[in-house]
């Protein structure tokens, strides 16, 4: 059954606060645990004398200035493209106008890749007007009726109160198998114990934490992580919604917590993969990898509340992200343990960083399901920094992040690509036995099916070798094919008989593409790039590790257009050589360098297509 505001905010659990002395020093705020889905092993919050109700507004520090987010209560106006459609009423239409309004509603799912929100009792503008309990009874039910025509489900999920009546948010979510599933892949980052695993573990097996590392180890890779509770390589996690929202991997009640990948896939019209990376400053190669090489759609931030500022690795994973151009949601954690001061020390810290002249995002501190809602409808525009105050210990908050993640949306250009011919990005190789040579990576662009012949590339010579796509798998399972915006793993075949396959053949930073692309590799590119920090100077001969997208390999400046040296805040046009082999770049891909204190980022703007190196012109260093 979908959650309504009504039942949200009328649950006994929701929400309530309660002060207590901590340790008889600290002055705590607790929080009641909102369990809906959170059964086994949740903790219940302790009510002992002493402890007094907060009103929900206390959810916030008192001093945090939400002047800035008042504009954001009433909608943004509708836009013509995109997955939102706004609707003043939908009463008794006539069979043709019903017919248009299917047809309106078959290009928004198109554009949500599966999903649309509509908005009954909104004008175009945003304003929100509501309607009477009739006529918005009337409404669902054409709606209703509008997504069954098109095999789909309508959900009421909120309902807001406007100025002549009530307002309700739908969501129109195509079954599974009929449309295949909408993928949207999450980076989680943030610095060494912020509890990303923690959450990660919360949201997708439905257990809370016992503050001691319980849920994390379900999300664990390798054996020493287990044992140092300590992330270095890339996990991946998958929540999974149904056409009507629910989650997939768990029910209330009922024991789903180990559903395995491919059944809680299988079951789902929507899911979210999240990419657990890790948070320690050693493992910072893996994490640059996981944020350009995996392509997320969006970036989840975890940030221990109780540090009382944004520490460690937390600014650069963010700068990455942004860098990336990829929307950032926070999730402030441990608020359970944290002290109202402290929490106020850390959320403006936040704040200020969020709001820095570099970085100008708009940090929006969701408290209620209306909050998450506001956020759906303007993430994509990458201006708003959602911030969850959330514990995974008491579970506070944990209802909302999950409303965000069932109904955030997807990106816009993937269903643009689909018609273009495909290219997917390997990020890892394997042998399978009885299978032979299988690749993972993410489709950029396209359609990739089982049986095509496709080129596989670039060698070391820079050349493309043709193959066969022997099956296809998403998650874990088998598909007829699949399209951009999904994570896939594709077993591979050479199209001549006699010349096998071989996984040491294969690289990462390599591209499975459509013979029509005509790929091409390069030692030589040209890419606009920003210096946001540099000790000292940098010149043509100096030589960072480039990230982009897969690829991950040295190059050497050659040439500084208009420029001799580039300090911290310079931009400027340079031509880079790749030391060891050329890559498939593409241009418009964000690329990301880093080295030491050095950090740069940069959008490749030229592909030089040479496949010989050229020999250093200067040998002048960085100084
Ligand atoms: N009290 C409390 N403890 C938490 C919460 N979230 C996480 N923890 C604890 O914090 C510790 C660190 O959590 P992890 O999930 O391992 O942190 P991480 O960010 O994944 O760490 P790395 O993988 O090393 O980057 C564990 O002992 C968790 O039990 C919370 O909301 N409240």
């Amino acid at each position: 059954m979908a959650t309504t505001v009504q039942d949200i905010m009328t649950s006994p659990n929701f929400e309530e606060h309660f002060s207590e002395k901590a340790n008889g020093t600290a002055e705590c705020v607790k929080y009641k645990v909102p369990v809906k889905g959170l059964v086994k092993g949740a903790p219940q919050p302790d009510a002992s004398s002493g402890m007094k109700p907060l009103s929900h507004e206390a959810d916030v520090p008192t001093n945090i200035d939400l002047d800035d987010f008042s504009n954001m209560l009433s909608l943004p106006p509708e836009d013509d493209t995109g997955c939102h459609e706004y609707k003043r009423k939908l009463v008794s239409p006539t069979p043709e106008r019903f017919q248009e309004l299917v047809s309106q509603m078959k290009y928004r799912l198109v554009e949500g890749q599966g999903e649309a929100l509509y908005e009954i009792g909104v004008e175009d503008d945003g304003e929100v007007r509501g309607l009477s309990p009739e006529d918005l009874q009337k409404s669902l039910t054409t709606l209703s009726n509008m997504a069954k025509e098109l095999k789909a489900v309508a959900t009421t999920i909120t309902e807001r109160r406007g100025t002549l009546g009530t307002a309700a948010t739908v969501l129109i979510r195509q079954l599974p198998y009929d449309a295949g599933h909408l993928e949207i892949r999450i980076a989680t980052v943030g610095n060494v114990d912020s509890g990303k695993s923690t959450l990660l573990g919360v949201l997708t097996k439905g257990v809370l934490d016992n503050g001691r590392g319980a849920a994390r180890l379900n999300v664990f890779r390798h054996k020493h992580e287990v044992d140092s509770g300590r992330t270095s390589s890339i996990s991946q996690q998958v929540l999974g919604f149904s056409s009507s929202g629910e989650i997939v991997n768990y029910a209330p009640g009922n024991e789903f917590h180990n559903r395995s990948m491919g059944d809680i896939v299988a079951d789902s019209s929507k899911v979210l993969a999240f990419f657990d990376l890790a948070g320690h400053e050693r493992y910072l190669k893996t994490t640059l990898f996981g944020l350009t090489g995996h392509v997320p759609d969006y970036t989840m931030l975890a940030v221990d509340s109780n540090r009382g500022g944004v520490i460690g690795m937390t600014r650069e994973h963010l700068g990455i992200a942004l860098a990336l151009k990829v929307p950032v949601f926070v999730v402030v954690t441990k608020i359970d343990i944290c002290s109202e001061h402290v929490l106020e020390q850390t959320t403006t810290a936040l704040f200020k960083l969020l709001k820095r002249p570099g970085v100008k995002k708009l940090p929006f501190v969701i408290r209620t399901p209306e909050d998450v809602m506001t956020c759906v409808h303007s993430i994509s525009s990458g201006s708003i920094v959602p911030i969850f105050l959330a514990s995974c210990v008491s579970g506070a908050s944990m209802d909302l992040v999950r409303l965000f993640l069932n109904h955030v949306p997807a990106r816009k250009e993937w269903a643009m690509s689909y018609q273009d011919p495909a290219r997917l990005h390997i990020d890892d190789s394997f042998t399978v036995q009885g299978v032979g040579t299988v690749v993972t990576g993410t489709l950029l662009a396209g359609t990739l099916s089982a049986g095509g012949q496709m080129l596989l590339g670039p060698d070391n010579l820079g050349q493309f070798k043709e193959v066969q796509v022997k099956s296809v798998r998403n998650k874990r399972v088998v598909v007829k094919s699949s399209h951009a915006g999904q994570t896939v793993a594709v077993a591979l075949k050479s199209k001549h008989p006699r010349d096998t396959l071989k996984r040491r053949d294969v690289r990462k930073g390599m591209v499975l593409v459509d013979r029509s692309l005509n790929p091409a590799a390069t030692f030589f590119f040209e890419a606009e790039v920003l210096i946001l920090v540099h000790p000292t100077t940098m010149r043509v001969g100096y030589t960072p590790v480039i990230h982009s997208v897969t690829v991950r390999q040295a190059a050497r400046i050659e040439n500084i257009e208009e420029q001799d040296v580039l300090r911290t805040g310079d931009r400027a046009k340079v031509t880079f050589q790749f030391l060891y082999r050329p890559e498939f770049l593409t241009v418009g891909s964000h690329l990301v360098f880093r080295e030491g204190r050095t950090k740069g980022i940069g959008t490749i703007t030229n592909i030089l297509s040479e496949l010989r190196p050229r020999k250093p012109t200067r040998s002048s260093q960085d100084v």
